[in-house]
C-alpha cells in the first residue's frame, strides 16, 4: 500500500519534530523553516506501508494560499493535524483547518480521507493551556482519531499516531494517486534535510 500523508499546523507545533521521529526515531531540537515531502516505509501486519509524508508549514491566509490547499487535499490520503497543547491558538487553528479541509474535499468532490489531531509537547504539562478532553472532544464532534504525545521524549506514541491513521485509511477507500517520482526509506539526517520543492508537481 502506498499513501499519502499531509502534516499541518501552526508554527512551531512540531510538525517537523513528529516526522523526524517517525523516520529517524530521534529528536534534535531544532528543524530550521523545512517545507519537504519524504518516503518511509514499513511494515503493518505483515504488509508493507509506504507513507509519503508532506510536512508542510500552515498559512492561515488562505486567499493567498488556496491553490496550495487545494492541491494538498486532492494529494491527500490522510490528515495529520498538529497543535501544542501548550499554545491555544494552535488548537483553535485545528479546529478551523478541519472545517477547511472537510469543505475543500466537498468542493472538489475528494475521496473521504481521515484525519489525526495531534496535541504535542505532552512532555510540558506545566505549560499545558489544552486539556486532553477538549482534544478528545474535538475528535468527537469531528469524526477524527487523537492522540497526546511527545515528539521530544517518545518515538511509540508517535509510530501509533501515523499506524492509526494507516489503519483508517485501510478502511477508507483509496484511489490510485499519481506517484511522486521517489521512493524509498529517509535513514540519515542528511537526506532527512534535503529538499524537495512542492512546486514541482
Ligand atoms: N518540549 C518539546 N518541544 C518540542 C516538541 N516537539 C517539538 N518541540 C520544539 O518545538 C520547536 C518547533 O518544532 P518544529 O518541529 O520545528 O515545529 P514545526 O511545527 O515544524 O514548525 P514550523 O516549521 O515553523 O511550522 C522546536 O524548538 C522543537 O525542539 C515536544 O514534543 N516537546
Amino acid at each position: 500500500m502506498d499513501a499519502n500523508i499531509v502534516v499541518m499546523g501552526t508554527e512551531s507545533v512540531g510538525k517537523s519534530a513528529l516526522t523526524v521521529r517517525l523516520l529517524t526515531r530521534r529528536f534534535i531540537g531544532e528543524y530550521g523553516d523545512i517545507e519537504s515531502i519524504y518516503s518511509h516505509s514499513f511494515m503493518v501486519d505483515g504488509r508493507e506501508i509506504t507513507l509519503n509524508i508532506w510536512d508542510s508549514p500552515c498559512s492561515e491566509d488562505l486567499s493567498v494560499e488556496t491553490s496550495l490547499f487545494e492541491k494538498k487535499v486532492q494529494w491527500a490520503d490522510g490528515y495529520v493535524l498538529v497543535y501544542s497543547i501548550c499554545d491555544r491558538a494552535s488548537f483553535n487553528s485545528v479546529s478551523r483547518l478541519i472545517q477547511t479541509i472537510k469543505s475543500t474535499k466537498d468542493y472538489l468532490n475528494a475521496d473521504k480521507a481521515p484525519i489525526v489531531i495531534v496535541g504535542n509537547k505532552r512532555d510540558l504539562c506545566h505549560r499545558r493551556t489544552v486539556l486532553s478532553e477538549e482534544g478528545r472532544l474535538l475528535a468527537l464532534n469531528t469524526d477524527c482519531h487523537f492522540y497526546e504525545v511527545s515528539a521530544a521524549e517518545n518515538y511509540h506514541s508517535v509510530l501509533m499516531v501515523f499506524h492509526g491513521l494507516v489503519n483508517r485509511m485501510k478502511d477508507a477507500k483509496m484511489t490510485m494517486k499519481r506517484p511522486l517520482g521517489f521512493k524509498g526509506i529517509v535513514k540519515s539526517m542528511s537526506a532527512v534535510f534535503a529538499r524537495r520543492r512542492t512546486d514541482s508537481f
